[in-house]
């Protein structure tokens, strides 16, 4: 099962994969990493030292990796981490994390000035999530703010057990359109 695990840049997803491959050893795919490395890409973006990737290329790497990980083990989750995960999975697991949370969490980062308002002001108004509303048939959301990354990485590792239970109920906790953060861009 493949699950798209995306978010504004610094709402977690680095840092969550990480915590659920050492706890539960499930497949993460750390997307902008594979097209990097095995060139997934069809052009090279100089002016902003960006690829741009090219998507058949990836979604038949992709699940190559899948059947790899089906065939070598038990193991049936593959996490694809990535803020582009939700244009290629069906199901999408939405980290969202308070606005100025999130710039204090990107300023740690040392990102510059421009590229705080930029991610803050997309995660003010939804945008990533207001995607994989559009790109995917489930959609989960898990609100960062004020949790440690291993809460969170609870909340996720709650969200995959219930898909591999194959339960249809609704988990409510995480059904996604609750946060109204419109306000908090200044
Ligand atoms: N609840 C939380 N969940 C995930 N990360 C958190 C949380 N609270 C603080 N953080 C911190 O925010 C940063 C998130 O960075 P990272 O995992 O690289 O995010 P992303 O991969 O989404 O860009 C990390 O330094 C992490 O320790």
């Amino acid at each position: 099962m493949l699950i798209g695990l995306t978010g504004t840049p610094g709402t977690g997803k680095t840092s969550v994969s990480k915590l659920l491959e050492k706890r539960r050893g499930w497949k993460v795919v750390y997307l902008n990493d594979l097209i990097k490395e095995e060139r997934l890409y069809s052009e090279v973006d100089e002016e902003r030292d960006a690829v741009v990737a090219d998507m058949e290329l990836v979604e038949n790497r992709l699940n190559e990796i899948i059947d790899e990980t089906e065939k070598e083990s038990a193991n049936k989750i593959v996490i694809l981490e990535s803020h582009l995960a939700h244009y290629i999975t069906d199901i999408a697991i939405v980290l969202r994390a308070y606005p100025p949370e999130l710039r204090k969490r990107l300023e740690k980062r040392g990102y510059y000035e421009e590229k705080i308002n930029e991610n803050a002001e997309a995660e003010a108004i939804d945008l990533i999530l207001a995607e994989a509303f559009e790109w995917c048939k489930k959609v989960f959301e898990v609100n960062t703010t004020g949790r440690t990354a291993e809460e969170t990485a609870e909340d996720v590792e709650k969200i995959i057990d219930h898909l591999l239970s194959g339960k249809e109920d609704e988990l409510q906790e995480y059904s996604p359109g609750s946060l109204d953060w419109i306000d908090s861009v200044p």
